[in-house]
């Protein structure tokens, strides 16, 4: 069976990368990741956004309803400071709220700091599209999406993304494949695709 081709959004929002203060590791970060964790063919559509409501509604707008992205990670403004937004924007377009991410992210990244409980992040859909919020610490991107593993590589705390190719199922977008080395894709039998 060939693989469909995944379109995937990427944003980052931080106004320090958007400004060149630092480098953006964020895209690089959310890129590397999904390309180790997903066996089909991934188109990126790329946004370095400052902290903005404005920006992230539309960027986020164009993402799903322009560019049909099955997928859209945001990374960064989810805190609780002033200029972090990234939640509001998110749920200012969306359809439909899908808490169970954002609860199960929270959790997961208490394994690795206790402020983990700062972060407001999200979960939403807009029409066929899945939008996930991710704190903005570059290495939170892969604690959140694989979760944590012990030295011989067995899961401690399920990442999200074991959901995420479900979610996406149901939502009428292509089918996705995970590596099971890095994160399995959890399906009822019946929603299994034979390989
Ligand atoms: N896009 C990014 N690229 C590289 N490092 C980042 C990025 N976003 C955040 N970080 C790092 O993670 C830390 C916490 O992220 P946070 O989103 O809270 O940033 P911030 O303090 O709001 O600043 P800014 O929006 O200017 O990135 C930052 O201080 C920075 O060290
Ligand atoms: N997995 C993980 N989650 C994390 C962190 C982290 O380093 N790793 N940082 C926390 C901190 S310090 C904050 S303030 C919030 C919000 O981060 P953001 O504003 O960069 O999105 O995410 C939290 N969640």
């Amino acid at each position: 069976m060939t693989l469909d081709t995944v379109k995937i959004g990427l944003v980052s929002i931080s106004d320090r990368a958007s400004q060149g203060v630092y480098q953006d590791q964020g895209i690089p970060s959310l890129r590397e990741w999904l390309s180790k964790a997903l066996e089909n063919t991934l188109e990126f559509v790329e946004v370095l956004i400052p902290d903005e409501q404005a920006d992230i509604e539309s960027a986020l707008i164009k993402l799903a309803d322009d560019d049909q992205c099955a997928l859209i990670c945001t990374t960064g403004g989810t805190g609780p400071a002033k200029r972090d937004v990234t939640p509001e924007a998110t749920l200012a377009i969306a359809h439909r709220e899908m808490p169970g991410f954002g609860e199960q992210m929270r959790q997961i990244s208490l394994h690795f700091v206790p402020t983990a409980i700062l972060s407001r992040q999200v979960a939403v859909i807009r029409s066929n599209s899945l939008i996930i919020n991710l704190p903005g610490q570059p290495k939170a991107i892969a604690e959140t999406l694989e979760g944590l593993k012990d030295e011989h590589g067995k899961s401690i705390v399920k990442g999200i993304f074991a959901a995420v190719p479900y979610c996406i199922d149901l939502i009428g977008g292509p089918y996705m494949e995970t590596r099971d080395s890095v994160v399995k894709a959890f399906r009822p039998k019946s929603a299994i695709r034979p390989k």
